[in-house]
């Protein structure tokens, strides 16, 4: 019989373990830098700490917000699903409206994505919400114009779309605004890694 760990619970402790014999986590407040680890666990990559930007209350107003119920809004059903829903401490809603059947036909009204479409049928959820952008770089851009142009704003914003096009541009935007918020710099990123940051924000426990 191969021989490898079977139990789930020591290979999660082992891998943070791990992670954090690797990371360079130091200039993390603790509560950052267990959002970084999961995100870290997400991806595998080890010098992902070298471009985490962020706002010093974002993990303290969303985990706050999420307590008080709000909801978490996505981009993509791939950040969605990721979400572990026995962590959220309010049973919070878990939204994405790309398959809305309004999604379409806006993405042709504005001139823009589907994902950016999307983003904009959830403007009258975004006061105090979570969001969660971890694959579009073009809704975080159209989240951004929206808010400049009066929609509610939300309680914080975790900017981590991945790619090549508007990827790092998206993002940079994002960190230069008042908007609580936790970046990626550059081109990673994903929906994985943005779901474990939302888990990790989620709940305390590791
Ligand atoms: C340009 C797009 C990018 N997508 C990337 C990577 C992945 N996308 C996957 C999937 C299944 C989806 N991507 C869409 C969001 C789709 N992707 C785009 C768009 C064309 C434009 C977004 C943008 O540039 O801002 C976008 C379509 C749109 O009109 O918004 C998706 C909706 C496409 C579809 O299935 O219809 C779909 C989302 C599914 C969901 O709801 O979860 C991948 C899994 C690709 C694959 O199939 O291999 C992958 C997942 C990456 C991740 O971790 O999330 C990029 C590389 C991010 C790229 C944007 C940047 C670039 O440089 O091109």
């Amino acid at each position: 019989m191969t021989q490898y760990i079977k139990d789930g619970a020591e290979i999660y402790r082992q891998s943070f373990a791990t992670i954090r014999a690797e990371s360079d986590l130091t200039r993390f407040p603790a509560d950052v830098a267990k959002v970084v680890v999961r995100m870290i666990h997400a991806c595998g990559m080890t010098d992902l700490p070298d471009d985490v930007a962020f706002s010093p209350n974002v993990v303290r107003d969303a985990r706050e917000a999420l307590r008080n119920g709000a909801p978490i809004l996505c981009d993509a059903n791939m950040v969605a699903s990721g979400v572990t829903r026995r962590r959220l401490p309010k049973d919070n809603e878990v939204l994405c409206h790309l398959q809305d059947p309004r999604t379409p036909e806006l993405a042709q009204t504005i001139g823009n994505t589907r994902s950016a479409a999307s983003l904009e049928l959830l403007a009258d959820r975004f006061d105090g919400a979570v969001i969660a952008i971890g694959n579009a770089p073009t809704a975080l851009f159209h989240l951004l114009d929206l808010i400049a142009a009066g929609a509610p704003r939300p309680a914080a914003v975790l900017g981590i779309p991945v790619g090549f096009i508007g990827a790092a541009e998206s993002k940079e935007a994002l960190a230069a605004t008042d908007l609580e918020h936790l970046v990626v710099r550059g081109r990673r990123g994903g929906s994985a890694m943005t779901a474990a940051a939302i888990n990790a924000i989620a709940s305390e426990e590791e």
